[in-house]
């Protein structure tokens, strides 16, 4: 009689599974909680103590650990390894149903303690799952509930399952055991302060396959961390066809931007990059200056805001061709007025949200480092150059310093009234950066104020700003020449402001 070990923490669809089992003819044979819902049920089912001999002992820590189960799990379909099973008294196990403890809502419950956490490292689970799926030429391993249906389906229709879908088990298998201890190694090394170990061990779960990458010849998934963040893949999205690759990551870019700011914000981002941003009263007057800032490049953008959006901004922006919106909620109208639009995603995702991490593939390897979170205090400007800048120009240098820190580098963005006026990115040299923004802006710039995401290496910015009548200039500060920099600064009346921190984006 073939037999099936079914010891699982999700109990969902396992009874039908179990029921649709006994119906071909195998023995059950279950642990503890999954024993009495199957008995419960009408399935004749077998304690593991049955086999084993053994009560569970350890309050559950020791439960299926035997050789009595092992072995069945194990064991070569040959001559000589059956002989050795013979010889122990031990029947071979064909199916092995499990999953594991809940590790990641447990360490997602608010305040949980150490105790609990390790209470819910599952040992047991992953010796079967990799004993099943390591010897998955004699047994067919399943480790989520969507898999039940089709390997009865097989059994139904074929008496068994194939050795390639035997072997696909097997791999799910193995990536779900390493999925869940890159969890458990990251988890407590957290606990530590330890963030980059020796070994790095990060796992993620399939929110969906893409249609394409960044190019359509380019395969791409959506992935989603093991560890229970919050982020982008919790967005809801309330309308729209898929999200692409280049729209996740410009959303991403646009949220990050907008969530800079405790007033009204807008971003318009094109191809990561900002081409509009700005603070206003409420989100219709942040998106009207925002779109104003460059209404040539919005067009196909994202927008992102960090206010519930009503109606009459909701007609406005969707007079604008957008690919995406994001925002923290949308009044009714405003919803059913944005769901007109065909080809419009739009994401809601709440306000706060901050990744510590950021991850990157270099070819054979990663690079991982803190995110850029490195916030300006009053104590971190230094007026090097000019006058203290007055309330307002202060405002104004503080946005274009938050939106610059989002601007691929090198950066350079021009800023008045709380608005972007121009914005130079991803240029190979900083005098280039300042004149592509400076130029956008042409008479806008009189009277605004330049941000710098990096130092000024010589005095040509700030001579080209004075030429465009910028007032006021922000930059971190550090150069070998800094000091003609500040003397260019005097000689045209601007004040220069160092910050101290450098906002590189690669
Ligand atoms: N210790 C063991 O021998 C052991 N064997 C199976 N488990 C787990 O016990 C759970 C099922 O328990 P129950 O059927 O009692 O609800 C499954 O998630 C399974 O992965 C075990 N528990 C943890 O390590």
């Amino acid at each position: 009689m073939k037999r099936a070990l079914i010891s699982v923490a999700d109990k969902s669809g396992v009874v039908p599974f179990a029921r649709g089992l006994e119906e071909l003819g195998y023995e059950i044979i279950s642990t503890g909680g999954t024993h009495k819902l199957l008995a419960e049920a009408g399935i004749k089912v077998t304690k593991v103590s049955e086999i084993t001999g053994f009560p569970e002992i350890l309050d559950g820590r020791v439960k299926t650990l035997h050789p009595a189960i092992h072995g069945g799990i194990l064991a070569l379909r040959n001559e000589e390894h059956l002989s050795q099973l013979k010889a122990n008294r031990i029947g071979t196990i064909d199916i092995v149903a499990v999953n594991l403890y809940p590790f990641r809502e447990t360490i997602a419950r608010p305040g949980v303690s150490l105790q609990e956490a390790i209470e819910n490292i599952d040992i047991g689970g992953p010796a079967m799952i990799r004993a099943a799926a390591k010897n998955y030429q004699g047994v067919i391993v399943i480790v989520k509930p969507v898999y039940y249906e089709q390997v009865l389906a097989f059994l139904r229709e074929k008496g068994d399952v194939d050795q390639e879908t035997r072997f696909k088990l097997a791999v799910e298998a193995f990536s779900h055991t390493a999925a869940y201890d890159s969890m458990i190694s990251r988890y407590l090394a957290g606990l530590q302060g330890e963030v980059m170990p020796d070994s790095l061990a990060w796992a993620g779960e399939k929110v969906y396959d893409l249609r394409y990458g960044e190019n359509p010849h380019q395969k791409a998934a959506f992935y989603r961390d093991i560890m229970p963040v919050r982020g982008l893949a919790d967005a809801e999205k309330l309308h729209g066809k898929e999200l692409s690759y280049n729209n996740i990551i410009d959303a991403e870019a646009a949220y990050l931007l907008v969530q800079e700011f405790a007033e009204p914000a807008c971003a318009i981002i094109k191809h990561t990059n900002p081409c509009g941003v700005a603070l206003g009263e409420n989100v219709g007057e942040a998106f009207a200056k925002a779109l104003a800032a460059d209404p040539v490049s919005a067009f196909g953008g994202i927008v992102a805001f960090n206010r519930v959006v009503d109606r009459e901004t909701a007609q406005k922006a969707a007079e604008l061709f957008m690919e995406v919106i994001i925002a923290p909620g949308y009044e009714e109208e405003a919803l059913a007025f944005l769901r007109s639009k065909k080809n419009l995603r739009i994401l809601r995702l709440e306000n706060g949200l901050k990744p510590k991490l950021a991850l990157r593939t270099i070819m054979g390897g990663f690079l991982l480092q803190e995110s850029d979170n490195e916030e300006l205090t009053p104590d971190s400007l230094q007026v090097v150059a000019g006058e203290k800048p007055k309330a307002e120009e202060m405002e104004d240098l503080i946005f274009a310093w938050k939106v610059v820190k989002h601007v691929k580098s090198n950066a350079i963005v021009v800023a008045k009234d709380r608005a972007t006026v121009g914005i130079g990115a991803g240029q190979m040299n900083r005098v280039g950066a300042a004149r592509l923004a400076l130029e956008q802006g042409k008479e806008k710039c009189r009277g605004a104020v330049m941000a710098s995401d990096a130092f000024f290496p010589f005095k040509d910015t700030v001579e080209l700003a004075a030429f465009y009548g910028i007032k006021a200039i922000i930059q971190p500060g550090g150069s070998m020449r800094d000091e003609e920099s500040i003397a260019a600064c005097r000689e045209h009346g601007i004040s220069m402001i160092f910050t101290g921190i450098r906002h590189f984006k690669h």
